[in-house]
């Protein structure tokens, strides 16, 4: 499958963010996008999960078959924010995901084995540090399999063996044939990953 961006423009507020952007990523290939705080990181990963209108151009998937007819059926998004119920356990916010997003791949045990939380998935969301929740919330894209991982700042609050284990992931993700898009201030362990960087906003 391919994810190809032609002259994509993005808005804020009425006002462009970004604009003229292309890429094409083929199935193994990741894009880390960079640049200063609001120069739009976000709201390119929130216009191509579908979150945000397309301002200008297009965003496509490209041979990603029946199971994925669009781009938010095949992505997970990965924000700032990590969509979890503080009052919910781990587990039973993981199990909602799973049974949400629908193609089941690890279950919410293994899950929370192979981010490093096994054993606390009986725990409120909201009682996790802000690192066990960013790792509970990658828990979330190996629940169910989806292509294209759309990570905003995904390794903010992580700590430094939680960072090489979520390298690893998304390593395995690439090679599993997965595309990643990362915005990011930190470097991700993504040797080879394509480069974008969104300049000053106004
Ligand atoms: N809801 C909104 N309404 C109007 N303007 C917004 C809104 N959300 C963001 N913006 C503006 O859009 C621009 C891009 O913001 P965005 O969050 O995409 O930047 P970013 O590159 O991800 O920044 P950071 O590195 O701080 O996360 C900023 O100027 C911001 O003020």
């Amino acid at each position: 499958m391919r994810l190809i961006a032609e002259n994509l423009g993005g808005e804020r507020g009425g006002e462009t963010v970004f604009s003229g952007i292309g890429f094409a990523l083929e199935k193994g290939e990741a894009l880390v996008v960079t640049g200063p705080n609001g120069a739009g990181k976000s709201t390119l990963l929130r216009v191509i999960a579908g979150l945000l209108p397309v301002a200008a151009g297009k965003i496509r998937v490209e041979g990603s078959g029946e199971d994925f007819s669009s781009i938010a059926s095949a992505s997970h998004y990965l924000g700032h924010l990590n969509a979890m119920k503080t009052a919910l356990s781990v587990e039973e916010n993981l199990a909602f995901w799973r049974a949400f997003q629908g193609e089941p791949a690890l279950s919410v045990e293994e899950a929370l084995e192979t981010v490093g939380l096994g054993g606390l998935g009986h725990l409120p969301f909201g009682y996790l540090s802000t690192g066990q929740r960013r790792r509970a919330s990658i828990a979330k894209l190996l629940t169910s399999r989806r292509p294209v991982w759309l990570l905003d700042e995904p390794t903010a609050g992580l700590d430094k063996a939680s960072e090489e284990r979520f390298a690893g992931l998304m390593r395995g993700h690439l090679e599993g044939g997965g595309i990643v898009v990362a915005a990011t201030h930190l470097p991700l362990g993504l040797r080879g990953a394509k480069g974008l960087a969104l300049g000053v906003a106004g």
